[in-house]
């Protein structure tokens, strides 16, 4: 199957724009070189039909509909894109059975504990629950720094010469990431305590399949504010 052919079906992917997960799909699909795509964009306070109907189990973006089939969840969505379009760009896995489990389990450990305790300094509920979210999401983040040393080998990025899964599951939260360092006073990366994941970043982020995926930090931003304003309403009682 030719690259950016879409396999003969008809490839649509629900998303929005601010989400990192969506991200990830959006980078995943222009490294495989899978370009005809049709994006739809959601609303996520007015959902569409077609989302509440793709993914009624946890009614969230992104989905990716193949063929009209719904797939649910962005790391699944990569690997589906690896099973469905094994020929297209190049493989996020590697094809050693090891090497996958590895690269698995360093994206689990950024959702599990990189992402579970950055979202906890966001939106800790005391500033104790903040201070704790951040000095975790520090920690997590130098373990990774770790990891890339181990996995790259010396080379641009975890997965070696070309960027792959554990790339694209990080890589897409870098919008988020630059936004958080804007107004957080916290650099999540940092040149004194994760030098080869800040190099990494920038790297990242100048590949052709990330233009025109992360939004600008100031949209973000504005984003946020808006998130923050609907969490406020939602618990002022009477409201
Ligand atoms: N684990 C999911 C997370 C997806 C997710 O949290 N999507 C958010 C946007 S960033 C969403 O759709 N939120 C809508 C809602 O919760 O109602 C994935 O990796 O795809």
């Amino acid at each position: 199957m030719a690259a950016g052919a879409g396999g003969g079906q008809e490839l649509k992917l629900l998303g929005a724009w601010p989400s990192p997960f969506v991200h990830r799909v959006r980078l995943a699909l222009h490294l495989k070189g899978i370009t005809n795509y049709e994006y739809v964009e959601e609303d996520l306070t007015n959902k569409s039909d077609l989302l509440l109907a793709s993914n009624p189990v946890h009614k969230k973006i992104p989905v990716l509909l193949h063929g009209g089939r719904p797939v649910c969840e962005s790391l699944v969505i990569l690997q589906y894109l690896e099973d469905a379009f094994p020929e297209a760009g190049n493989a996020l896995l590697p094809a050693d059975p090891y090497d996958r489990a590895v690269a698995r389990f360093w994206v689990a450990y950024a959702d599990d504990i990189f992402f579970a305790a950055w979202i906890k300094s966001l939106k800790g509920t005391t500033e104790d629950e903040k201070a704790a979210g951040t000095a975790g999401a520090l920690a997590a983040l130098q373990t990774l720094e770790s990891a890339f040393g181990e996995c790259s080998k010396g080379k641009p990025f975890f997965a070696g010469d070309e960027p792959g899964y554990v790339d694209v599951a990080l890589g897409g939260y870098l919008g988020w990431m630059r936004a958080y360092e804007a107004v957080a006073g916290v650099n999540l990366l940092d040149a004194g305590r994760t030098p080869l994941l800040v190099a990494w970043a920038e790297r990242f982020a100048r590949l052709d399949a990330a233009k025109g995926v992360f939004p600008e930090v100031d949209q973000i931003l504005q984003y946020g504010k808006v998130l923050q304003a609907r969490t406020a309403a939602s618990a002022t009682p009477n409201n």
